[in-house]
């Protein structure tokens, strides 16, 4: 690392390679508040400067105590993890692994350093029951998959921890990144029918989908304000996944009879989906100052980024 700038706390990402974490390190470095660490297994997928880049498996607990312990970050923002649902349903232990006992060798790491610890979670920890939803953040959690297990786990880990922590928990999270590991719903629904592919949507789950860039903002508002506790950081929106569907397809002027509308009855998948979640984020609005876009606005700030990125 070039000398550190000890006028400014050092931040650190983990997953920086990931969607929210490439979106964390462009905004950081824009804030200018924080000597910004981006870490990732393997390479650099990062574009851009103004950052460091760290490599950094958090499976190997010598790897994290050594990192977390040189770099003794003031504030860690804890984003790694293996997202694919259903692939986290099919190799559990695996999903373990990464999810939870990686999340402990961080915990454990950052208590070392008294690190302003931040944990991003997930609405998959609820079980989205008929009228439960839209959840606040003081919601019983009961997961209905393994992947939300593992992200309760994480939680409870956190929870019980010395840290000064905060879970920031999202909801079906949108957006377009370089050398992304998984797709979204808005990029999948637009390269279907972009294909003329015929796509089923289920129409009685419902989310509160979340930009990426969204998201970003509100880690780095827990982060600046060093806010403990959980915060419901999503859009606001309650929107089915046909209802989305049909909002891109439209949006792109793609063929919508190609939207074939089902029910989580008719179209399962590996993993059990909870059927309605959606977050109330009315804690983070007061208490940060959140303020997410309209799903149509977010669709258009992608469809901005799909542009440049062909440019
Ligand atoms: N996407 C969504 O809809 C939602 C996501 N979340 C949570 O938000 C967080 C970020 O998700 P998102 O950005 O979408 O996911 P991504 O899959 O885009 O990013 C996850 C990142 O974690 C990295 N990672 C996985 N295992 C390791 C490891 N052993 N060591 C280091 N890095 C590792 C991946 O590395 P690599 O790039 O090499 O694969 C990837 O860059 C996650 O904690 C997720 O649970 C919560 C709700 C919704
Ligand atoms: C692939 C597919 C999904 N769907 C629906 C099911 C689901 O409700 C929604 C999104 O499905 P996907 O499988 O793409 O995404 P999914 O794995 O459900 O996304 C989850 O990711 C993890 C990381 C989270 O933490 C959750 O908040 C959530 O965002 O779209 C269809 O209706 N038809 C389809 O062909």
């Amino acid at each position: 690392m070039s000398t550190p700038n000890p006028n400014k706390p050092k931040i650190l990402i983990t997953g920086a390679n990931g969607l929210l974490g490439q979106k964390l390190v462009d905004q950081l470095i824009n804030q200018g508040n924080f000597e910004v660490i981006a870490t990732g297994r393997g390479p650099s997928r990062l574009s851009g400067k103004g950052f460091h880049y760290q490599m950094l498996d958090i499976e190997d607990q010598a790897n994290v105590e050594e990192v977390i312990g040189n770099i003794q970050p003031d504030v860690l923002i804890h984003g790694a993890a293996m997202t694919h649902v259903d692939e986290c349903e099919l190799n559990q232990e695996a999903c373990y692994l990464a999810n939870v006992t990686a999340t402990r060798f961080l915990v454990s790491a950052a208590e070392k350093v008294n690190a302003h610890f931040i944990f991003v979670s997930t609405d998959f920890i609820f079980s989205g029951e008929d009228g439960m939803n839209p959840y606040d953040e003081n919601a019983s959690p009961e997961p209905v998959n393994f992947y939300g297990q593992t992200k309760l786990e994480g939680e409870e880990l956190v929870k019980n921890s010395a840290l000064s922590w905060a879970i920031a928990r999202t909801v079906l999270v949108y957006g377009i990144a370089p050398g992304l590991s998984r797709s979204n719903i808005i990029l999948w629904v637009k390269s279907s029918l972009e294909q003329g592919k015929e796509i089923q949507v289920v129409d009685d789950q419902v989310r509160t989908p979340t930009l990426a860039e969204d998201l970003a903002a509100g880690c780095i508002l827990i982060a600046e304000k060093r806010a403990t506790g959980i915060f419901n950081i999503s859009g606001e929106e309650l929107l089915t996944p046909y209802d989305m569907a049909i909002q891109t397809a439209d949006f792109f002027g793609l063929d919508k009879t190609l939207i074939r509308r089902t029910d989580s009855t008719r179209f399962t998948q590996p993993a059990k989906r909870p059927i309605k979640t959606g977050f109330i984020i009315d804690k983070a609005r007061k208490q940060l100052g959140f303020e997410p876009k309209t799903f149509q606005a977010g669709i258009g700030i992608l469809a901005k980024q799909i542009i440049l990125a062909r440019s």
